[in-house]
């Protein structure tokens, strides 16, 4: 019998979360007797704090339930033979120190993952915030040589990628942040043009100062004001990825507009909304791109680490807020 430590939504989130919104319980997990399968424990690896679990909070679950979430795991005692003991697995398990699984929310590291690169990595970058660059890059902004991208949150997750894909791709990138120490890492991995959107005066002078001819993609992870304003920055016939919406996420009342049809109609824009596992299927795909691009030094990473499984909260919170850089991970 093995006692289990989960994070549970006490209450749902109004406004802002709160660490009273959480609750740390203790379960006990039964003996594994069931052929297929297997437990697992990430006692000393790694969880992930997405922006997904405010708004899915409210969609998907209830008070009471084990709050979403991906970790990091290894397996530890298994009776199902596609999970060995020792393998590393991605699991979408929630917020919890060990756990029971069928296999079914179970991925296994790609089999070339090389033991020197850090697999908390598989939970960011060559992950699903990489995949989320990579297929909205490609297949929704479907960005071309010669083009000029927009990424806000530019130096997070998502972001950080999506930033260094399309120099990959042969494009010119602008990126903004929350803070100069983000504009400084953007420049530094490469960034044609970085800001921080929180200081500058106007954000509408500081978009055409850093591309006067304007943007063919924009990706946007971040919604409300800053998109209203972007709009009407893109070319004829550019695109935007709608992959996020960050800036209201939090909002007790939605916001109001501008709103974007006239924009959309003058400059024969599309802007297509997207979520990553529309691409489960070429998972695989994306997954070897990233790893390549990372084990070859084009695709630099960063991660802001949070120890000890008690402060989930605050590191989840702490990434609403804005104090990470690169992806947010939680080491226990
Ligand atoms: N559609 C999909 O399939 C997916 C969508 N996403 C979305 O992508 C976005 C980025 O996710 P991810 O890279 O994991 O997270 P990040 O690592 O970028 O962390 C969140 C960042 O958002 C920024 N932020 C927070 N509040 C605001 C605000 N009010 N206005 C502007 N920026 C804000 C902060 O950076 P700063 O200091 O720059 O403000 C913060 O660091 C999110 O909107 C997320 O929901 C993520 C994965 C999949
Ligand atoms: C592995 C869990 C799947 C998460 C899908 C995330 C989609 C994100 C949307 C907005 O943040």
């Amino acid at each position: 019998m093995v006692t289990a430590k989960v994070w549970v939504l006490k209450k749902h989130f109004e406004g802002f979360p709160k660490t009273s919104d959480f609750d740390l319980k203790k379960i006990e997990l039964p003996n594994l007797k069931d052929g297929g399968k297997c437990s697992a424990t990430s006692s000393y690896f790694f969880r992930s704090v997405d922006p997904y679990m405010r708004p899915y909070s409210r969609r998907d679950m209830k008070e009471g339930d084990i709050m979403i979430g991906t970790q990091v795991a290894r397996i530890v005692e298994s009776k199902n033979p596609a999970f060995t003991v020792g393998a590393f697995v991605v699991a979408r398990s929630g917020w919890r120190t060990h756990f029971i699984s069928d296999g079914k929310d179970l991925q296994l590291l790609p089999s070339s993952w090389p033991e020197s690169l850090p697999k908390s990595l598989a939970l960011g970058t060559v992950g699903m915030p990489g995949l989320t660059a990579y297929f909205g890059l490609l297949e929704v902004c479907r960005m071309k040589p010669g083009e000029t991208v927009l990424v806000n949150a530019a130096a997070g997750a998502v972001g950080s990628v999506v930033g260094q894909l399309a120099k990959i791709g042969g494009c010119k990138v602008v990126g903004c942040a929350g803070s100069d120490e983000k504009v400084a890492y953007l420049k530094k991995i490469g960034f044609d043009e970085a800001f921080n959107y929180k200081t500058v005066t106007s954000l509408d002078e500081a978009l055409r100062k850093a591309s006067p001819d304007g943007y063919d993609c924009f990706f946007d992870n971040v919604g409300g004001e800053f998109a209203s304003i972007a709009i009407n920055q893109m070319k004829k016939y550019g695109r935007i990825a709608v992959c996020g919406a960050i800036s209201q996420y939090n909002d007790s009342v939605p916001q109001k507009g501008p709103y974007v049809q006239v924009p959309m109609i003058f400059k024969e824009l599309r802007m297509e909304g997207f979520i990553v596992t529309r691409w489960n299927n070429r998972r695989e795909e994306g997954l070897k791109a990233l790893l390549k691009w990372v084990l070859e030094g084009k695709v630099k990473c960063h991660e802001q680490v949070t120890e000890g499984f008690e402060n989930m909260p605050i590191a989840f919170i702490g990434m609403l807020k804005g104090e990470n850089l690169g992806k947010a991970i939680v080491k226990i």
